[in-house]
């Protein structure tokens, strides 16, 4: 579930391992590629912690973030 605190769309993502946690870093990267627009991320191992803001807007939450949240749950 994202969570949005200071200005940031937040979510902890969980896999059993690296492989997995990497291949769905790759997925969100072409997404973010693919919508210009990019996140802010850490990986430790299986985890992955997104934050999601729009940097052009002034670094709020937009539609854009909400738009690419969406399409990243869907890869799950
Ligand atoms: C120049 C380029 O279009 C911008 O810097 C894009 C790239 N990716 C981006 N990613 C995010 N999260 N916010 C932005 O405002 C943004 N802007």
């Amino acid at each position: 579930m994202w969570t949005e605190n200071n200005n940031k769309l937040y979510r902890k993502f969980e896999f059993a391992d690296f492989k997995e946690a990497f291949v769905f870093m790759t997925s969100v990267a072409e997404l973010a590629e693919g919508m210009n627009h990019h996140p802010l991320w850490t990986n430790s191992y299986n985890k992955v912690e997104i934050w999601l803001s729009t940097h052009d807007a002034g670094d709020v939450v937009t539609e854009k973030d909400r738009e690419l949240a969406e399409k990243i749950d869907k890869l799950l």
